[in-house]
Formats: structure tokens, sequence, C-alpha cells
């Protein structure tokens, strides 16, 4: 039984940028409801909004109108220390350009992130170790990633997200920049954490082939939720193809 509390909520949200004089309404009055342990994939043409709502949801930016809570905390409410935070204990982020540290290993990159939140040595070694196996990556732990393929590199993100044992995993086009295999792996692995430890995963995409994993899936348009349906049979990330 899924929990019936939602893990993150947008309330009648709207985002304003201003360009100048001109204002830019990213967000027109968006509702939205994320349970724990979904995984929700976000589709839409650029400019559609799909990034700022990830972005608020991950405590990154503020809304202009309406509240997010998210696990309780009413997230749009925060001062910046009190977001930083937020982001810290709650959220990981996956990005279309890997942003791994260069002259860092994969090892390392991992334990970086770890350092945040961890002081315990001993235990940022052993956590680091333990996700890098489970996503595959034990045997290049070592790596720089200029010695990596590129969806090596992002499942290193992921592994590096991930390692804190975030609540909520919030991927932006993690497969934009890979070829359609390599992309497939790094989408096995980021169903595989959401099948086997419950993190909820938001995945921004305008590729509409990745759709057919999500157990839901929303449609943006012009700033608002233009369609949104449940998937009732989600495909397996190794079935999928584009
Ligand atoms: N920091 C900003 N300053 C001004 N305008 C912005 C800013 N961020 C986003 N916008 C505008 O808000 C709108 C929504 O942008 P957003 O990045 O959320 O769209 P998107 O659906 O993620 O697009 P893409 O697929 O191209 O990434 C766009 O018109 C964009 O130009």
């Amino acid at each position: 039984m899924m929990n019936t509390t939602p893990l993150a909520a947008l309330h009648n949200v709207s985002k304003v940028y201003q360009l100048g004089d001109v204002p830019v309404h990213a967000l027109d009055n968006v509702s939205l409801e994320i349970a724990e342990g979904e995984l929700v994939v976000v589709l839409g043409p650029s400019g559609s909004g799909k990034t700022t709502t990830l972005n608020l949801l991950g405590g990154l930016d503020r809304p202009t109108e309406g509240r997010i809570l998210v696990a309780g905390e009413e997230i749009s409410a925060y001062d910046d220390d009190a977001l930083t935070d937020y982001r810290r204990r709650m959220v990981g982020f996956v990005f279309q350009f890997f942003n791994l540290m260069p002259t860092l290993t994969a090892r390392e990159n991992v334990e970086f992130a770890l350092e945040l939140v961890e002081s315990d040595r001993r235990r940022i070694t052993q956590r680091a170790e333990e996700i890098l196996a489970q996503v595959g990556l034990a045997e290049i732990a070592d790596r720089f990633p200029y010695q990596m393929s590129g969806g090596q590199q992002q499942r290193v993100a992921v592994a590096r997200a991930v390692a804190k044992q975030p609540r909520l995993l919030l991927c932006d086009e993690p497969t934009g920049n890979l070829d359609t295999e390599a992309g497939r792996n790094v989408l096995e692995t980021i169903q595989s954490l959401n099948r086997e430890y419950g993190t909820t995963v938001v995945l921004v995409t305008h590729n509409t082939a990745i759709a057919e994993m999500a157990d839901r899936v929303i449609r943006m348009h012009d700033g608002r939720i233009a369609e949104e349906h449940r998937n009732p049979a989600p495909k397996p990330a190794s079935a999928i193809t584009w």
C-alpha cells in the first residue's frame, strides 16, 4: 500500500522570472503531488517549466507564489540556510552534464559528496564502496572522469547523488548527453534504486520514450500541467528504446 500522504506537494505554485522589464511566467499556478516511492517522468517542450519545477522541488529556487511541502516541511518558507540544509539532507541531483570533479576519481567524487553529510571517515569509505558496487562501478572506482565513458560518468553522478540516501532524487535530462545504450544503462540504475530503496524519483526530459518506465507521467506546456496519467504497467528501463 502506498502511503497516502504525499512526499512532496506543490500548491498553486507560480514562478515569475524578471528578464529586465519583461516578466517570464515559468510556472503558472501549478499544483502537484508526488507519492513516496513514485517514479515520475515530467515531459514537455523546451521552456515549458520542467527545470523550474525540479529546481523548486529541490530547493534550488523559491516560488513567486504558492507553497511547496516536502516530507512535512514547508520549504517555500525557508531562508537560504534552511534551504541549503534541506538540500543536503533530502535531495540528490543528477544533471545532463555529469558535473563530476575532474581531478577526483569516481570513489573520491562519491566520498566528497558524503563528507557534506557524514563525518565518520570509516562510514564514508564504506558507503562509497557499497554504492559504487550497487551501480555496477566497483571495478572502475579508481578511475578519473576522463578515463570513463559518458554513461559511466553519469552512473558515478547517480551514485554520488544517492550515496547519502536522499528521500528525493531529481534528474534533469539525465540521458540528454548520452547515446541510447549508455542512456538506458543510466535509466536502469535510476529505476533499480527506486525499486530497491524506495527512493522517490522525479525525472525531467523531452524524450517521450522514457515515459514508459514511469509510474506517472506529467506533461507540461507553457508553465502549466497539460496532462497527467498513471502508467498501469511501467516498463523496465532495459526495454526502452529511442
Ligand atoms: N533564471 C531565469 N531567468 C529568466 N527566465 C528564466 C530563468 N529560468 C527559466 N526561465 C524561463 O522560464 C521558462 C521555463 O524554463 P524551464 O527551464 O523551466 O523550461 P524547461 O521546460 O526545463 O525547458 P528545457 O527543456 O529547455 O530545459 C522559459 O521561458 C525560460 O526561458
